[in-house]
């Protein structure tokens, strides 16, 4: 039985965990590992599979709608024997046999959970039920991708897994933390209730190459402005704090998540903690020192700070981040540019 990692709470599953489907006795049934990507096609999900199916035992299904994926960042799998893409919408139930599910699927970027706030609220909560149904059908281990939003406006800092969070209920970003938030509560609920292995990570802001250009966070943003040779938009007041992880070091400890002994919650990111207006004066420095730094509005509820507390990470999963800030942003450029068709300067 997982460990839990958590708040001190009893959060002992009350049933053994359900037995994998019968078909894994089956005389056809190959023997390696097959695991669901729900929101594969994304950001942090290809990079997933991408590691994923680097291992010749995994065989991996992706399930996305594409409403912030695309087919692109999975194209070098599209075909491949061990690989399976579907077209699908986690509020809707899914019937696959698998082994592990990574439950990414929801949007992650501010303007594009805001956009459809009801459509974000049921994939967090219709969406993680669905899943959770599939892992108690066929015996799955399940891994949510929950975050640091969840503790809000946080008024303890650094972020404990411990700290309950300081969250608006009713504003235009609670669609998500809210949404997060029941999902953490649906899975310990299953993990009780029925015995589901579960695991969740909260995710700090993490960054990387196959980030939407005009995905709205704040290091995509200043990457592509600073290649189009536009002002870096720096939202007032500049002074507030995130900590950026780096993709890879993200999916590093995921897998090490899920393929470990405790439930979570755990945090999962990179300490080192700036703020906007360091950042900007970074991504200048490093991709395009000619550019202007421009200070414009910013939106309700932007959190003041956040910066992980990474204790439970390191000595539950023995994983802590390895690539700093500064060298991760130029990782970004050339993935940048070619999208873009802005070529490097001479
Ligand atoms: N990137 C971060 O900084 C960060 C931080 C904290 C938590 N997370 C979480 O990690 C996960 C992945 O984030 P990301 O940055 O890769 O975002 P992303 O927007 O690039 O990826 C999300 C994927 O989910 C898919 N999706 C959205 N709604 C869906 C639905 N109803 N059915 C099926 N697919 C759906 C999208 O098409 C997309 O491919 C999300 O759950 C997000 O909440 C990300
Ligand atoms: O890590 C997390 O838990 C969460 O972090 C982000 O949410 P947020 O931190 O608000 O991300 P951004 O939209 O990148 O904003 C970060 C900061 O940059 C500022 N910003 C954003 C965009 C911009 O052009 N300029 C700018 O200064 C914002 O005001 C904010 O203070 C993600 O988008 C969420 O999906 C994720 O769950």
């Amino acid at each position: 039985m997982a460990k839990e990692a958590s708040n001190g709470d009893n959060h002992a599953a009350t049933k053994p965990p359900p037995t994998p489907s019968p078909l894994r006795n089956s005389k056809f049934f190959q023997s390696n590992l097959r695991i669901l990507v729900t929101g594969g096609a994304g950001f942090i999900g290809s990079h997933l599979v991408d590691k994923l199916m680097e291992n010749e035992k995994n065989e991996v299904i992706v399930a996305d709608n594409y409403f912030t994926g695309s087919k692109d960042n999975l194209k070098k799998w599209i075909g491949h024997p061990r690989f399976e893409l579907i077209r699908h919408d986690v509020t809707e139930p899914l019937l696959v046999e698998v082994d592990q599910i990574y439950h990414l699927a929801c949007p992650a970027s501010p303007i594009f959970y805001k956009y459809n706030p009801v459509k974000t609220i049921k994939t967090n909560v219709i969406g993680t039920l669905n899943m959770l149904g599939l892992a108690k059908r066929v015996g799955a281990r399940i891994l949510l991708t929950s975050t640091s939003e969840v503790y809000g406006d946080p008024l303890v800092h650094p972020q404990e897994e411990s700290y309950w969070g300081n969250v608006n209920p009713i504003g235009v970003r609670s669609c998500y933390d809210e949404g997060k938030r029941v999902a953490e509560t649906l899975m310990f609920d299953y993990h009780r209730q029925h015995g589901i292995e579960i695991r969740i990570a909260r995710i700090f802001n993490t960054y990387g190459p196959r980030m939407n250009i005009d995905d709205g966070r704040v290091v995509s943003n200043f990457i592509a402005q600073a290649i189009r040779g536009e002002p870096l938009t720096v939202q007032a007041p500049g002074t507030q704090t995130r900590s950026f992880c780096y993709v890879s070091d993200m999916v590093d400890g995921l897998i090490r998540l899920m393929e470990g002994e405790n439930t979570g919650p755990i945090n999962i990111g990179n300490p080192g903690e700036f703020t906007m207006t360091e950042l900007a004066e970074t991504v200048k420095e490093l991709i395009n020192p000619d550019v202007e730094i421009s200070m414009v509005e910013n939106t309700p509820d932007d959190p003041r700070q956040r910066k992980p507390n990474i204790t439970k990470a390191k000595e539950l999963l023995g994983w802590e981040p390895k690539i700093k800030l500064r060298d991760g942003l130029p990782l970004m450029e050339e993935d940048f540019r070619t999208r873009l068709g802005v070529p490097p300067k001479k």
